[in-house]
């Protein structure tokens, strides 16, 4: 049997002596191995419990002991990118007592809060971050005559983004006292990709290398003090001819220094290094360190992808702890319905941005590699390159979960709406999340979206919905959009034959004289509920499914509004420019401001993490909150 490759001896006997990183200073390194061993345990153990970003944490153990034994923490400010990474953090910064609560409701965050911890000195959850802040901490210490440090860890994925580089350019311009620490495990969620990544870790095409050793053999040789060795060495081995391109060229040529690549599990290195650093460097430099994703927990190490964040499991077997049968989620949907739709149509070509198992991509990537593409964590650029595919006569599906979309809404603006360009948007995981939190909550969308003229905006009430909703966006001309839930659906059978939906026509569910309930997407089947309950209270509800929420259904709304004189509308999604506004909108436009109206959707605040099921509960947009609203305004 497997298991996790490094027990801890004692329990978490040292760990539990651990109140914050002085503890850490006063023991001989000697003795932060077995605390590794001890926080790795003590990590398993909760995130097999909870679920968690259990690969990435287990990779940086040494790495957070090292940190915070040579840099004076919460002083100098150690800054997480994304912070899925961040539990030995935690553990070793006065949380051990309440880690068991990890990624509960009302528990301790999945990543850094700067309500939970003065060690935690940036709120992350989106990646590539964590330069530009440490370099604005190290601007605004500067401008203060501070002299703390400013140190972000950033993984070889989120270096891919271009936020990073951005904030290089600038930190390599200004020339301010900066640690990048450069945690490379070779992975993004899935195997990291593109050609930053190629250069990491060296491994440049035959072809390029080739290129690159001709070109500079003849360079070489055409200077008369190049000595007789060095270009012997350099025609005879293409090994030592890559060693004279380490991945630093790239950072130096930024103005950092590089140090690196360093092995990332060895503590006596790290602390060596990071010492050195601290006492020498004081321009901007980049520490380059080699990480194994899930290090000590075998089941981790052997599948990566898997275990970067992972619902509960069994340690001993490193299976998931599900009961029963496994139910297709709305993205398991959509992924088969786009492979599909692919077999037919080979215009259609699928984006992800280092997604591509979380959106549902993989059967499309291998069945159709050609028209695939992973642009890793680049959602900008993800809606820009769409564009120019579209430019080109194809039909662009760019699959991004909701929150994710946030960062390319001036792409999505500037270069798919204005140009009116047939790109289609899976917004997966909109609406509240669960355990990722606010960061993660895809709440915005119905509000950012609608606004933009030329959009196409639908909103799925079942999974066999999205289905036909995905059908109708890639036989569009112009840009769509359709956004469903994180999780499974409503079970409902899936037809064979995938149908074209009038855009801009909802659909009348249920008739009703009192009352009408205008939900949208994942709150239609709540909605339908509470209208089979009112209706044994006496109360007749119509249920409307608008299926569009741009164009809105102007007339079916605006009729039953007026034949009911009382709208409900719910939407997963903020009150504040969402679905009910819209409403709120066209009924003024049909003339109807004195519908009476009740508008559930999420409050104007940053929702806290929490299974999807209380957070709709506190919003007041699940079925009891549906029928009491709908009771209120019948009273009124
Ligand atoms: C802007 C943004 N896009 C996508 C994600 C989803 N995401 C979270 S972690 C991750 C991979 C990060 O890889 P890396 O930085 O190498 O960290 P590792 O997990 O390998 O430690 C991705 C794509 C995100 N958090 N933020
Ligand atoms: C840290 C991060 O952004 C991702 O790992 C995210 O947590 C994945 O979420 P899902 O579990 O919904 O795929
Ligand atoms: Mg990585």
């Amino acid at each position: 049997m497997l298991l996790p490759s490094s027990p801890a001896k004692n329990g978490s006997a040292l760990l539990d002596t651990i109140q914050s990183p002085a503890d850490i200073r006063q023991r001989p390194i000697s003795e932060l191995e077995e605390l590794a061993a001890e926080i790795r345990s003590t990590i398993i153990a909760t995130v097999s419990d909870n679920g968690g970003h259990l690969g990435p944490s287990l990779g940086v153990v040494e790495l957070t002991l090292a940190l915070h034994y040579v840099f004076n923490t919460p002083y100098d400010r150690l800054i997480w990118d994304v912070g899925h990474q961040a539990y030995a953090h935690k553990l070793i910064t006065g949380r051990r007592d309440r880690f068991h609560t990890l990624r509960q409701y009302q528990g301790i965050s999945g990543f850094p809060k700067l309500s939970e911890s003065e060690y935690d000195t940036f709120e992350t959850g989106h990646s590539s971050t964590s330069i530009s802040a440490a370099l604005g901490m190290a601007m605004g210490k500067d401008l203060k005559d501070d002299p703390r440090l400013a140190i972000a860890v950033i993984g070889d994925g989120s270096m891919t983004a271009g936020m990073a580089f951005e904030a290089l350019n600038q930190a390599g311009h200004l020339n301010k006292r900066l640690i990048v620490i450069l945690n490379d495990n070779e992975m993004s969620i899935s195997p990291n990709v593109g050609a930053l990544s190629s250069f990491l870790s060296r491994k440049l095409s035959g072809r390029t290398m080739r290129r690159l050793k001709d070109h500079l053999v003849e360079r070489l040789g055409q200077l008369s003090n190049v000595g007789e060795n060095i270009l012997t060495v350099l025609k005879k081995s293409e090994e030592s001819f890559k060693s004279f391109f380490t991945p630093g060229m790239l950072f130096e040529a930024l103005k950092f220094d590089y140090i690196g690549p360093l092995p990332g599990h060895d503590l006596v290195d790290l602390i060596d290094t990071f010492e050195t650093v601290r006492d020498t460097i004081q321009g901007p430099v980049l520490i380059h360190v080699l990480t194994t994703k899930g290090k000590g927990y075998s089941f981790a190490e052997k599948d990566p992808g898997t275990f970067h964040g992972i619902a509960p499991f069994d340690v001993a077997s490193g299976k998931k702890k599900s009961n029963g049968k496994k139910i297709p989620s709305y993205t398991d949907v959509f992924g088969d319905t786009i492979t599909r739709i692919g077999r037919t149509n080979d215009k259609v070509v699928a984006i992800s941005a280092a997604m591509v198992a979380g959106t549902g991509l993989s059967t499309f990537a291998e069945t159709f590699p050609d028209r695939f593409f992973d642009v890793g964590i680049a959602e900008q650029h993800a809606l820009t390159f769409a564009a120019g595919l579209a430019i080109e006569g194809f039909h662009p599906v760019v699959a991004i979960y909701s929150t994710f979309f946030q960062r390319s809404y001036d792409q999505i603006i500037h270069d798919v709406c204005i140009p009116n360009l047939p790109v289609t948007l899976a917004i997966d995981r909109a609406g509240v999340v669960g355990a990722d939190g606010p960061t993660h909550h895809g709440v915005f969308d119905l509000s950012f979206l609608r606004i933009i003229p030329n959009m196409v905006l639908m909103a799925p009430k079942d999974e066999e919905e999205l289905r036909h909703m995905l059908f109708t966006a890639i036989g569009h001309q112009g840009p769509s959009a359709l956004r469903y839930p994180r999780g499974i659906g409503e079970q409902v059978a899936l037809t064979e034959e995938l149908a074209s939906l009038p855009i801009g026509k909802g659909e009348l569910l249920r008739s009703g004289d009192d009352i009408t309930l205008l939900p949208v997407g994942n709150r239609v089947h709540p909605a339908l509920r509470a209208a089979a309950g009112l209706e044994k209270l006496g109360i007749q509800a119509a249920v409307i499914n608008p299926r569009f929420i741009k164009p809105l259904d102007k007339d079916l709304i605006c009729q039953w509004a007026e034949r009911t004189g009382r709208v409900v509308t719910i939407e997963d999604n903020v009150r504040q420019g969402g679905f009910g506004s819209a409403v709120l909108e066209l009924l003024s436009r049909c003339g109807l401001s004195g519908v009476k109206t009740s508008l559930l959707a999420h409050p104007d605040r940053f929702l806290e993490h929490g299974p999807q099921k209380t957070l709709w509960r506190n919003s007041s947009i699940n079925s009891v909150a549906i029928t009491e609203a709908a009771l209120r305004l019948m009273n009124q």
